[in-house]
């Protein structure tokens, strides 16, 4: 490994104090997190948890934190561990500070709702002077930043740059396997979350354990369709970015995107303001409008943003699904 590797994670929250706690514990390459609001980063560089975001996790004593953007002209790695919908406000503040050889990596799991593009596509058009690769898979922050075992994709168009980011990034826990399919990767990430609402949705209604295997089994067949009509690969849909992670969110209590769904299917109405990031119930609706601007069909990902909007109920939802003509698998 280069003696230069630097990185810099850019948003404080779970997912960017677990990253950048991990690679800090590993003790090969410097580490900052920059965060947005300076008592925040105050009190973690002196207490070394972070109480809102990683409760109990201790934080690591090499582990730099700072509010200032300066320390991304150090860096080889920038890592945003924002929720999706910010990442063009962040690349045009943080950009300027942002050295052109450096790699920008998007953490998040979203399609920018407003534009549909992918957060590579934000990265390459706010920052087009930068390689734009992006990091996703199974794994919770909790259980990355205590050290428990994970494996995560990290894709990139050129595939040096993916080999090298999962070379610098990687250590004895946190595992991340190479990819050339940035869109796929990209697309397992965001669509696993909206499952993850119709898992949710099934337990939420009572619909049993069988009614979730068939929609992780049916969801993957949307999500590789809409992958390979945007561009990605089936199989990368069927590793850890897509399969891997629809199984751990659609299957855990932990996934805030599950804890969503099973909300709406006991009944209450979506709540889209404050509370905890479901990322899902902003990709829902864009993922349906993408899928009919390719033609493609995603049954389960347009109920479930018609019932997140308060178009449908439940039970009319099931019953379009279970309805829909019989066809080969
Ligand atoms: N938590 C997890 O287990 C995992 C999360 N992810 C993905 O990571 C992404 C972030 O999720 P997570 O960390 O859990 O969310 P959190 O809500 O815990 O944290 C989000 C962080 O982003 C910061 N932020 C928001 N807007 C901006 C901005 N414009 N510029 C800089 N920072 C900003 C917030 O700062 P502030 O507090 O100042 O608003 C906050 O610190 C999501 O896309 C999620 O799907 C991926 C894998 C695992
Ligand atoms: O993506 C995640 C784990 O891989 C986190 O899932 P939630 O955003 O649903 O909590």
């Amino acid at each position: 490994m280069s003696e230069r590797e630097n990185i810099v994670v850019v948003g404080a929250g779970s997912f960017g104090t677990a990253l950048a706690t991990v690679v800090a514990l590993e003790g090969r390459v410097p580490v900052t997190l920059i965060g947005r609001d300076p008592s925040l980063m105050a009190d973690l560089r002196n207490d070394r948890v972070h109480n809102a975001a990683l409760p109990g996790v201790p934080l690591p004593d090499n582990l730099v934190f700072s509010a200032e953007p300066d320390a991304l002209e150090e860096a080889s790695i920038v890592l945003f561990a924002m929720p999706s919908q910010a990442h063009a406000d962040a690349a045009r503040h943080y950009g300027p500070y942002i050295r052109s050889e450096t790699i920008i990596v998007s953490c998040a799991k979203g399609i920018e709702r407003s534009s549909g593009r992918l957060l590579t596509e934000v990265l390459g058009h706010e920052l087009p002077h930068h390689s734009a690769a992006v990091l996703s898979g199974p794994g919770f922050a909790a259980d990355i930043a205590r050290g428990l075992p994970t494996a995560m994709a990290v894709a990139a168009a050129d595939l040096s740059i993916a080999e090298r980011l999962a070379r610098v990034i990687s250590g004895r826990t946190f595992r991340l396997y190479a990819s050339a399919d940035p869109i796929g990767v990209q697309l397992g990430g965001a669509l696993k979350n909206v499952l993850a609402i119709a898992c949710g949705i099934a337990e939420g209604a009572g619909l049993g354990e069988s009614a979730r295997a068939a929609l992780i089994s049916r969801g993957l067949a949307e999500m590789s369709r809409l992958a390979e009509a945007l561009g990605g690969r089936g199989e990368t849909i069927r590793g850890l970015s897509g399969l891997g992670d629809l199984v751990l969110t659609g299957t855990s209590h932990q996934s805030r995107n599950l804890r969503f769904g099973i909300s709406l299917g006991q009944g209450h109405p979506a709540d889209m303001a404050g509370g905890a990031l479901v990322e899902g119930a902003f990709t829902a609706a864009i993922a349906s409008d993408l899928a009919s601007r390719h033609h493609v069909e995603l049954p389960i990902t347009d109920a479930v943003a018609a019932i997140i909007e308060g178009r449908l109920d439940v039970t009319t939802a099931l019953e379009r699904l279970m309805s829909r003509p019989i066809t080969t698998e």
